[in-house]
């Protein structure tokens, strides 16, 4: 690297929540963006291949702790991640020794803590369901089941989802078999790219076990198949308890492994509790995507952000 590209380095760390692979970028002290040019040059080296930047950037507001601009693997931003939203917990409160924070975002704040033994919260905030929130390119009156005309798909239960944003679209299809019987690889690009989702949607497939418990699996808009998504986690308990299905308080199980999420009475409110995982740090370029992993990241345990 030329000495313009070190003096224009940030410090990042590669993290994860349950297997969803985040990139949390020190923005702060700085007027720039994580480009998308920087996030797909990223995404294509297999050391910081991602599912999602979270860009810190100095807060915009009194009382908040920090600005976080959400970006894609294919360089699109995003309203909300819950997996990426605990990293940044996990990472800001190793740098600071705080345990709660308010965050903003393009959806709006984001109240998060970490717990005594580890364990990270975030108050994902209330599901939206009207047609014209999450937002359906036509109107619906009843989002717990909405019908689509879907030529190359077969299966009648792909045809009809429950809707609903949190912050960013979801679409649930509840099915009877096995989340994993399902082509979500097949289908979920030709769904996600759906007319009737104006910006694209997450989508999901989604089983009940019991009435405190569910298996999910989703492609993620903008990032494809991933190991977890938080914010679908939250969709699909909402939805859940929405449609009859489960209790307001489940254990969702993605790929990566449980997630507990309580869609809570009193405030219309999710909450989301899980873990984060710090796996090593470096330094890169915000406009170009150019790296360096730290020398003795991985290796003995230190953390920096
Ligand atoms: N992995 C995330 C969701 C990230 C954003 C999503 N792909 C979108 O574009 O809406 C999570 O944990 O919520």
């Amino acid at each position: 690297m030329d000495n313009r590209d070190m003096a224009d380095q940030v410090q990042f760390a590669r993290m994860n929540g349950l297997g969803n692979k985040i990139l949390v970028v020190d923005m702060r002290g700085r007027k720039d963006r994580v480009t998308p040019a920087a996030a797909i040059a990223l995404n294509a080296d297999p050391a910081t291949e991602f599912d999602q930047i979270m860009a810190i950037h100095d807060p915009k507001a009194a009382g908040t702790d920090a600005w976080i601009d959400i970006v894609n693997s294919d360089g699109s931003m995003a309203q909300a991640c819950g997996n990426g939203t605990r990293c940044v917990v996990q990472a800001l409160a190793a740098e600071t020794g705080k345990k709660a924070f308010m965050f903003h975002t393009v959806a709006g704040l984001l109240e998060a803590k970490e717990h005594d033994g580890g364990l990270i919260s975030v108050d994902m905030g209330s599901p939206r369901f009207g047609w014209n929130e999450i937002p359906l390119a036509e109107e619906f009156h009843d989002t717990r089941r909405i019908e689509l005309q879907i030529g190359p798909i077969d299966d009648p239960v792909l045809h009809s989802p429950s809707v609903a944003s949190m912050g960013n679209p979801h679409a649930i299809f509840w099915v009877k078999n096995d989340v994993w019987s399902y082509e979500l690889e097949r289908f979920g690009p030709l769904l996600e790219n759906h007319p009737i989702f104006p910006e694209r949607a997450n989508i999901s497939i989604a089983r009940v076990r019991s009435r405190e418990e569910m298996d999910l699996r989703t492609w993620e808009r903008g990032a494809g198949l991933t190991l977890a998504c938080g914010s679908a986690a939250c969709a699909a308990a909402a939805s859940g308890a929405r449609t009859g299905r489960t209790d307001r308080t489940v254990t969702v199980n993605v790929p990566g492994g449980p997630l507990k999420i309580e869609w809570r009475e009193r405030d219309d409110h999710v909450l989301m509790t899980g873990p984060a995982e710090w796996e090593w740090s470096g330094r890169l370029d915000p406009a170009t995507g150019a790296f360096e992993r730290d020398a003795a990241s991985g290796a003995n345990g230190a953390r920096a952000l």
